[in-house]
């Protein structure tokens, strides 16, 4: 397997983003690879919300989803469009991955579990939640590549997702991610490689880099990882590509070699919190 992730820098215009990841896309494939994953907000990257929830479409009449269907149809490759803001049945939008197979049927969907609603140390406020209505499913992808778990971008803070998927079966997980640059700086490596090695699975995180036409910047860095946690090919802050050749084995050896995932035990969750005695020595 031969996975190429499209490192993005989404604006605010939805056919210009749609065209540049399209001609990334179709260069990866130049370039041999048969599976290709894209950054969260693929479509649009638009911070105003009242323009944002004009422009979204639900999935079967959002032009993206048609054009990008078309696309891994013509390259025959399985094509992950790491997120898409679109319109669910609810008031709020989904942000959402979609799956095309080599005939550019969509083979699986997942809708961002944890919406991402902080307050960082510059200032910055988000809260995806007002937008956006969380999923409730975690999904696995059972393909001819191998079993891949969708997840997105802040799911990544979330251990309990990776192992419930590792566990049903997945060997990979891609995590398109849109990420700040302060959290980026401080853990976007160390949370990406925990999860690879506690699930010994591959990870790879399309990401969107630099800074975007609404003022927004994002911390780059596509990063895939391998089932030992090392970092297999890395992106800097620009959009472009990066490419590695996978093979799925490496997950069976790694989880031979520390089977974590099957020495779960059965916890009692209740806190025991003894009452700790001070000892205080006499002057
Ligand atoms: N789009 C997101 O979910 C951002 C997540 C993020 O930056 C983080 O630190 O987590």
């Amino acid at each position: 397997m031969r996975a190429a992730l499209i490192q993005l820098r989404s604006g605010t215009d939805m056919a210009r983003n749609v065209a540049a990841a399209s001609a990334l896309i179709r260069e990866a494939a130049g370039q041999g690879a048969n599976f290709i994953s894209t950054p969260e907000m693929t479509n649009i990257l638009e911070p105003d919300r009242p323009r944002l929830r004009a422009l979204a479409r639900p999935e079967a009449e959002d032009a993206s989803v048609a054009a990008f269907s078309a696309l891994a149809a013509e390259l025959g490759l399985w094509l992950n469009i790491g997120s898409l803001a679109l319109k669910g049945d609810g008031e709020k939008l989904i942000n959402r991955s979609l799956l095309f197979a080599p005939d550019g049927l969509i083979a699986a969907r997942y809708d961002k579990i944890h919406l991402f609603d902080v307050d960082l140390p510059t200032g910055e406020s988000l809260r995806e939640s007002h937008a956006y209505e969380g999923g409730a499913h975690a999904v696995l992808a059972d393909t001819p590549l191998g079993a891949i778990g969708l997840t997105i971008c802040y799911d990544m803070r979330f251990p309990h997702l990776y192992r419930a998927l590792a566990q049903a079966g997945a060997k990979l997980f891609t995590v398109p991610s849109a990420f700040t640059v302060p959290t980026g700086q401080a853990h976007w490596h160390v949370l990406l490689r925990a999860r690879a090695i506690e699930t010994g699975s591959f990870v790879l995180a399309a990401a969107q880099g630099g800074k975007h036409e609404s003022g927004r910047e994002t911390y780059g860095h596509s990063l895939i990882v391998s089932p030992w946690g090392e970092v297999l090919a890395e992106a800097g802050t620009e959009p472009g590509i990066v490419i590695a050749d996978l093979d799925l084995a490496q997950a069976d050896l790694a989880r031979a070699r520390i089977p974590a995932l099957r020495h779960d035990r059965p916890i009692d969750l209740t806190v025991l919190k003894p009452d700790c005695v001070i000892v205080t020595s006499s002057p």
